[in-house]
């Protein structure tokens, strides 16, 4: 195998308590992959991540049935008025909103997110996600008075799966009229298919790398009965063409997909970066100029850390650790 280079790329604006992404990028005979789990996964969570980098690497993926991809923007945590601005400038129909971040509080939500009603209009599709920072009581206050300005569906109000469907139940009794999709409950769980159990969600939100690569997410999309959304783990384009890739070759798309996150880093691994335009990611060949690779390479010392966390889980691979 190639060896893997490490990437560290700053970020616009914090987003999910970080300000630079890194992770590392290699390539395969079917073409690049990239390997970037979050620093706060550890041990047999990191194996799924693997196996979708070693998918991109050395099978490629199926045959794709569309080439364009709809997708939204990401609003982070910002003020008003850098949310209205970034939902403009991305010039997407459907906005992804940032809400519950720790520290804020629903005033901060209703601003953001009426400033991003405002900013696409009526026509307009805005989702919030909450990544699981509400209680099921808060969830519920907060969504009927966040649902005034329309919501497509709230992502992961509350963290839990039973908590979720609690919300759910007594979002339909109450008649807020908010769809629940779920996303850390798909992709941090041991049971993805749970939240169909549970009645938890209305949507399932995918994503590539945590789940286990394309196919994993094409069986997991199959076998849920829930629609699905595709979305980042805020990669670079490397990352966000195997997105591309499974958002492709799903036979049915209901929802624009949250790939057009390269937006949020400073910069990126390719001549030509996966950034939308007219709310459309094309589906074609990457070009990863080992230039503009070299300018992004880690320093020494976190490309060492890079170089042991694979080896590890490359470890747990051959021990036979996070299969089934
Ligand atoms: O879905 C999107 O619009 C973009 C992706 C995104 O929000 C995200 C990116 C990295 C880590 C977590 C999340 C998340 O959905 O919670
Ligand atoms: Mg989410």
């Amino acid at each position: 195998m190639p060896q893997p280079t490490t990437y560290a790329l700053p970020l616009r604006v914090r987003f999910r308590g970080i300000l630079e992404r890194q992770g590392m990028v290699w390539r395969g005979p079917a073409g690049w992959a990239e390997w970037s789990p979050f620093l706060d996964y550890e041990g047999a969570e990191l194996v799924p991540w693997l196996a979708a980098a070693d998918e991109a690497a050395e099978q490629g993926w199926p045959a794709p049935l569309r080439d364009r991809v709809p997708v939204n923007s990401t609003i982070p945590a910002v003020g008003p008025e850098s949310a209205h601005r970034l939902a403009v400038e991305a010039g997407c129909r459907t906005a992804k909103v940032k809400v519950a971040e720790p520290g804020q509080t629903v005033a901060d939500d209703l601003d953001r997110v009426e400033a991003v009603r405002d900013a696409l209009g009526p026509d307009g599709r805005v989702r919030v996600d909450a990544n699981g920072g509400w209680s099921v009581d808060d969830a519920e206050r907060n969504l009927r008075a966040l649902a005034r300005f329309g919501l497509e569906y709230a992502e992961q109000p509350c963290a839990g799966v039973e908590e979720l469907a609690d919300l759910r139940r007594r979002l339909a009794r109450s008649g807020v009229d908010v769809l629940v999709a779920a996303d850390e409950s798909i992709r941090r769980a041991t049971d993805p298919y749970r939240v169909r159990a549970m009645e938890a969600a209305d949507v399932a939100v995918l994503k590539v790398q945590p789940l286990g690569g394309v196919r994993a997410c094409l069986e997991v999309a199959e076998r849920i009965g829930l629609p699905v959304v595709v979305s980042s783990a805020l990669e670079t384009s490397v990352g966000i063409r195997a997105g591309l890739a499974l958002a492709a070759a799903l036979p049915e798309l209901p929802f624009a997909c949250g790939l057009n996150t390269v937006r949020l880093l400073a910069d990126d691994l390719v001549a030509d970066p996966l950034v939308a335009e007219d709310g459309m990611l094309p589906v074609a060949a990457l070009d990863l100029a080992p230039a503009t690779l070299e300018r992004h390479r880690a320093p020494a010392e976190v490309d060492a850390a890079w170089q042991a966390r694979l080896a590890q889980t490359r470890a747990l691979v051959a021990a036979g650790a996070g299969r089934g």
